[in-house]
């Protein structure tokens, strides 16, 4: 069963006084894509890192089917693709991505491998080493890993960022089919409006940092998504509705430092 995740109460303060995240409660739905948007700097990345267990939380807890993060980590469940891809230097492609297997306590199927491998369009890349590969080329090998152990719970924090527009769209058409086909809790950080609306069943939008959430809207349209869905009426209105609640909230947002 794909798991829920529940933010309660939860906020990040860093050491140095930056306040990331202000007390936020909210579920992600277990099986659903959950995009998060919000303006720049304003704590999406560090909420991920939250529910990853990556950083501790101030106040507030998460958890992920009712146990902490560390629990999901321990059983393999959970995967991450962050911006920075952080693989390892000195394994190839394909021995970033056994490695997610051998962590995870997963017996290296090379067919399922080597499929993710051409799915993220880095076929006659399997053996080079990371420091060979442009950026893009890296971050698509970072979401092959996060897939390959089939996780319960996929975080993926602009995934598609360091990518030309052509992959991304391919990427971006591609991809959910497989978490979608395995019912996979997705919880996607992106910058891109359009890119929110057309992967995922829901879009959360958090206000200018401190992250707390603005607006929650839900994404009525058909599965598998196509290309040509962005031209939909009810496309163009739940993207009109994202970039409403982004505005508004950089707005009152500049309202308050005016009047401060
Ligand atoms: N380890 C850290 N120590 C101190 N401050 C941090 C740390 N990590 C992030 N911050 C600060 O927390 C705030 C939120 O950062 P975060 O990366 O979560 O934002 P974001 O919304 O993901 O940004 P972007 O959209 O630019 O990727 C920023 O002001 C950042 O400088």
């Amino acid at each position: 069963m794909p798991p829920d995740v529940l933010c309660d109460g939860l906020a990040k303060t860093f050491d140095g006084g930056v306040e990331a995240v202000r007390p936020l409660s909210v579920r992600f739905e277990g099986g659903h894509t959950t995009a998060v948007v919000g303006p720049s700097g304003c704590g999406k990345s560090t909420l991920l890192r939250l529910i990853a267990g990556l950083e501790r939380p101030s106040a507030g807890r998460v958890e992920i089917g009712g146990l902490p993060p560390a629990e999901t980590q321990r059983r393999g469940e959970l995967a991450v693709a962050f911006q920075d891809p952080s693989l390892l230097p000195w394994r190839s492609v394909r021995g970033n991505i056994e490695l997610a297997l051998h962590l995870a306590r997963r017996p290296v199927a090379a067919a399922h491998v080597e499929h993710l491998v051409r799915l993220v369009g880095l076929e006659g890349f399997a053996d080079t080493r990371p420091a060979e590969l442009s950026g893009g080329m890296r971050q698509r090998a970072a979401i092959a890993r996060a897939l390959v152990t089939e996780p319960e719970l996929l975080l993926l924090d602009e995934p598609f960022a360091a990518v030309d527009e052509l992959t991304r769209q391919q990427l971006a058409q591609d991809l959910p089919r497989i978490w979608e086909a395995r019912g996979t809790t997705t919880i996607l950080v992106t910058h891109s409006v359009n890119e929110a609306v057309m992967l995922s069943d829901r879009v959360i939008v958090l206000s200018p940092r401190p992250a707390t959430v603005v607006a929650d809207m839900a994404i009525d349209l058909p599965r598998p998504r196509e290309p040509e869905m962005s031209r939909w009426p009810e496309f163009m209105a739940s993207v009109d509705a994202v970039f409403a609640a982004l505005s508004a909230s950089m707005a009152r947002n500049s309202l308050a430092i005016a009047a401060q």
